[in-house]
């Protein structure tokens, strides 16, 4: 029997982020595993003109709930959605919803953030700062909390090299920053906001830092500890592989890449593309959960989920294996044929966005005008590569994260939790994980049909054939051009007519001699 599944059982659990893609596959597993647990209160606001109902509907009723509805044919009535928006006081939940959750919570699990690198610092602030330090508050008023678990992220100390399992300072305190912001305004804020933010290469990464500090400064009594995963990438075993539902992350570019609009990307091909399954977090999240609940360790515990210094991939053989996949299962109407590789010099990715992005964009828009639609090429093509350049800094370096908290657990479990909630990446085999995640990628991001896939190599075969065209038709008239302007370039041209001319005489000579 597992410990963990058990210790879950009868449990009411709070999950902030449930609606996101780490929170989804938490419940899932949660629910999977431990479905006689009481009920997961989760934290959601409407979105999208979908009301709090719609949403839950929505989600549980998706295929990657499938497998739970087997094991737990109720799972609607597990699912308590509680009304909250967390950038507002007290999260706006109702008095009598707040008085549920203080009095019935055993375990948090504080997954909601801003993950966009670009949101304002006031907005980031509100919810990865000012959010985490209201929900402590929260649970040091909750009698029967037993254990609160905080996602953080393994860059939240990229201006780093090397990142140990503990908390670092950050040169500003927290609470300076929640009050400061409480008077300034907002352009004075964004003036400000590269100044606080130092070396840290966006506002996401430094709001997780300061998220963290608050952990720390505001734990009071609290039994907690912080999960710090690297890039969140689809799932690799369960509840099946390749599972991925938004374009954060790798899974945008693998987009852009397989339909062919992003044909070069500037990153370190051996720097460690440190991705981390997102079903390899939650059993992290939920073995650790277990472990704090139960062992109680006397300070927060920080554990590292990242695959680097157990099975390490790099960027090349990343690539490789996508284009290889893209071979196999192509996507449909593809722009352009997947062709893709990695730069890591200034010039030739200059280079690169001038000839192989931004010029067919362009004729391609001058193509959909000339035949009276409306071009979009450009556009798209711009937000393709403003969206590489914010990942850029993270494809252009290698970090070492330490792993004693996460081996040492690792080594706590029994062998059945080891197997229940495995989050030893050593086993995990890449170019099968990446085949997979493409796979994926096509199947639950773009919702493309394998039914599919003639259709889409006949297209490509197609493209193949327009871009030989295009560049003989090109070639030739650039030749033209030069030949009837340099002097040059025609003493080239005779020089290989007359060196072909000769060749072929003389060839022609020695077969009559040999005759
Ligand atoms: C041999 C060589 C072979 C080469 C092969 C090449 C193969 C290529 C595949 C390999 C992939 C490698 C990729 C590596 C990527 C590494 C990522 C590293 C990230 C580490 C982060 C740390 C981890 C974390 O802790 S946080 C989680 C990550 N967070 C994010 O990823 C959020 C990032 N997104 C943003 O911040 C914003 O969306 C931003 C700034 C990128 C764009 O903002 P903007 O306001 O301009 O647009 P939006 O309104 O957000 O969106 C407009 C539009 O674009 C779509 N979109 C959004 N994000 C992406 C994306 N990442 N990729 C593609 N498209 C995206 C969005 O859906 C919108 O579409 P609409 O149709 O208009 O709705
Ligand atoms: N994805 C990744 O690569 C990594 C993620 N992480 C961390 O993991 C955690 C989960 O990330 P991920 O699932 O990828 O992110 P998502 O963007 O998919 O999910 C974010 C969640 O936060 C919720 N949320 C945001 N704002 C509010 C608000 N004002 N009120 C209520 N809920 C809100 C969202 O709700 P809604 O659906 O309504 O928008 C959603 O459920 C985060 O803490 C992130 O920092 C760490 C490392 C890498």
């Amino acid at each position: 029997m597992s410990m963990i599944a058990a210790f879950y059982s009868g449990k009411s659990i709070l999950i902030t982020g449930a609606t996101g893609f780490l929170g989804k596959v938490l419940m899932e597993k949660l629910l999977r595993t431990s479905p006689d647990l009481k009920v997961i209160y989760i934290l959601v606001r409407p979105k999208a003109g979908q009301t709090l109902q719609q949403r839950i509907f929505q989600i549980l009723n998706s295929k990657l709930f499938e497998k739970v509805k087997e094991v737990c044919p109720n799972v609607h009535e597990k699912i308590r959605a509680i009304y909250a928006d967390l950038s507002q006081n007290d999260f706006a939940i109702s008095k009598e919803d707040m008085q549920e959750l203080l009095s019935c919570t055993n375990v948090i699990f504080h997954c909601a953030a801003t993950v966009r690198f670009d949101d304002t610092l006031r907005h980031a602030v509100q919810l990865n700062v000012t959010a985490t330090r209201q929900l402590l508050l929260m649970a040091s008023q909750m009698p029967k909390l037993e254990v609160f678990i905080h996602i953080s992220t393994a860059y939240s100390n990229c201006n780093l090299k090397h990142i140990d399992e503990v908390i670092y300072p950050c040169p500003v305190e927290p609470k300076k920053i929640i009050d400061s912001l409480e008077w300034l305004d907002d352009a004075i804020i964004e003036e400000i906001a590269p100044k606080l933010i130092r070396d840290w290469p966006n506002i996401y990464t430094y709001t997780k830092a300061l998220g963290e500090m608050v952990v720390q400064q505001e734990s009071r009594n609290l039994n907690i500890a912080i999960i710090r995963p690297s890039i969140v990438g689809a799932t690799w075993q369960e509840p099946f592989p390749g599972w991925v539902d938004n374009v954060n992350g790798p899974n945008g570019l693998i987009i852009a890449a397989g339909k062919g609009f992003l044909r070069a990307l500037k990153a370190t091909p051996k720097a460690v593309a440190d991705l981390i399954p997102v079903d390899t977090v939650v059993n992290l999240t939920l073995a650790v959960g277990w472990y704090t609940a139960v062992h109680r360790p006397k300070s927060t515990l920080v554990y590292h989920s990242t695959s680097g210094n157990f099975n390490p991939c790099n960027w090349h053989k990343m690539g490789v294996q996508v284009l290889a996949t893209f071979e196999k299962i192509p996507f449909e109407r593809a722009f352009r044929r997947p062709y893709a590789n990695f730069t890591s010099n200034n010039f030739t990715s200059l280079y690169w966005n001038a000839v192989s992005h931004r010029a067919p964009a362009i004729i391609y828009d001058c193509y959909l005008r000339l035949t009276g639609r409306k071009p979009r090429m450009t556009k798209l093509m711009n937000q393709i590569l403003r969206t590489a350049s914010m990942l850029e800094y993270f494809i252009n370096r290698s970090w070492e994260w330490s792993t004693y908290n996460t081996e040492m657990l690792m080594s706590e479990l029994s062998p059945e939790d080891q197997r229940v909630f495995n989050f030893d990446v050593r086993q995990l085999n890449w170019l099968e994980y990446i085949e997979n995640y493409v796979l994926g990628v096509k199947k639950y991001l773009l919702k493309e049909d394998m039914a599919g896939i003639p259709e889409a190599k006949q297209h490509l075969k197609r493209l193949r054939n327009i871009h030989y065209l295009f560049n003989t038709a090109l070639f030739l008239i650039v030749w033209r051009l030069l030949i009837a302007r340099s002097q040059m370039a025609r003493n080239v041209w005779f020089f290989i007519v007359s060196f072909c001319y000769k060749f072929l005489s003389y060839f022609r000579a020695s077969s009559t001699l040999k005759v």
